[in-house]
């Protein structure tokens, strides 16, 4: 049988929505700016899974100059635990922000939280923090603020989950009342706020969009499911085809192995029909549990050339992005209206 070789590329950016900038999202990071005074930290999360495209840029402009703490989330979906080359990847990650503290968490490691309360603490107890501290925790839809915060209250104050989180994205539309996760002697404890998850107006390209989307940044709806598989298959297939060998031999094939997937699982529609998009979803929710594969969508070698690039280190700006989205929306009906 011939050798199976896995795309080198992904064949197909054609129609990518490019855009998941909801009201809420405005309304959210409007308030963020405005309640910046009484803020004494920002806890700036991004998926360990897409840490480069996770970045949104519209807090660099908005809240870049806030003391700031970098937590990658969901570091267990990432890689394996303690391997050299999680280490790598994380040593990488952290000379990317050289003037930031940065955390890597799983919401199953009690110790990746502590470390977070550890280095608050330190910090609230300088001399000249005499009043309480409040710290925003800010992020893409999805990407585990709430979780964070939950399970920085219990090992902080040991108390039970205090925010309600889920699988789709926009589960918190408005600040939350703050939660207290540090306790002190003088009364002067240490809060953390929670905030709705805030996307960019406008997605440079069309890959950007199928990371998001794949790490569960805009709903499941917004790009076709089976697209999103075929793109999540490019990536298994890369790292591991034997993955999904329950199902298919090693392939390129999305629509196959989806129906083989779909015939086993049992999600067929009427008259024994495979159901593609359901199937879809399924599939991807067993990469976002960790079953088919731990591994970065990201490229960080490339990600560290860029950065040595100064000509391709100018991101697209806060305004420029705004511009971007209004020349879009005049251009066509936003995709993000009918949600
Ligand atoms: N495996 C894994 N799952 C996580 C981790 N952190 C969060 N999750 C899951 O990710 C999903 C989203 O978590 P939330 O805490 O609701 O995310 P959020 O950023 O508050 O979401 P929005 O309210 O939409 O902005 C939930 O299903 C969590 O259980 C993690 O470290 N590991």
């Amino acid at each position: 049988m011939a050798q199976f070789v896995p795309r080198s590329v992904f064949p197909h950016y054609g129609a990518i929505p490019r855009s998941y900038f909801l009201g809420h999202h405005r309304a959210g990071l409007t308030k963020m700016k405005n309640m910046l005074a009484s803020i004494d930290y920002i806890v700036e999360c991004r998926d360990y899974r897409a840490p480069v495209t996770s970045i949104n840029p519209m807090f660099e402009e908005a809240l870049g100059k806030m003391r700031r703490l970098i937590v990658y989330t969901k570091r267990d979906l990432g890689g394996i635990p303690k391997s050299s080359a999680q280490k790598q990847t994380e040593r990488k990650l952290q000379s990317f922000d050289p003037k930031s503290a940065v955390f890597f968490t799983s919401s199953s490691s009690r110790q990746d939280v502590s470390q977070i309360i550890n280095h608050l603490r330190n910090d609230a107890e300088a001399p000249d923090k005499l009043v309480s501290c409040r710290v925003l925790v800010v992020g893409m839809p999805n990407v585990g603020k709430s979780t964070l915060i939950n399970n920085l209250r219990n090992a902080g104050v040991g108390k039970a989950k205090a925010l309600k989180t889920g699988q789709q994205p926009g589960i918190t539309r408005k600040i939350a009342t703050q939660v207290k996760i540090i306790e002190r002697e003088s009364g002067s404890h240490v809060y953390v706020l929670d905030t709705p998850g805030v996307f960019m107006p406008y997605v440079p390209e069309a890959e950007s969009m199928l990371k998001l989307a794949l790490c569960g940044c805009v709903k499941d709806n917004v790009i076709s499911p089976v697209t999103l598989v075929d793109y999540l298959l490019y990536h298994i297939n890369l790292h591991d085809p034997q993955v999904y060998k329950r199902w298919s031999e090693p392939t390129n094939e999305v629509v196959p192995l989806l129906e083989s997937f779909a015939r086993q699982t049992g999600l067929l529609s009427k008259g024994g029909v495979p159901n593609m998009d359901g199937a879809a979803i399924h599939f991807i929710q067993k990469w976002r549990q960790g079953e088919l594969g731990r591994f970065l969508v990201d490229n960080l070698e490339a990600e560290e050339r860029r950065r040595e690039d100064p000509e391709q280190v100018s991101r697209l700006s806060m305004t420029q992005a705004l511009k971007v989205e209004r020349v879009t929306r005049k251009n066509r009906p936003d995709v993000t209206s009918s949600l």
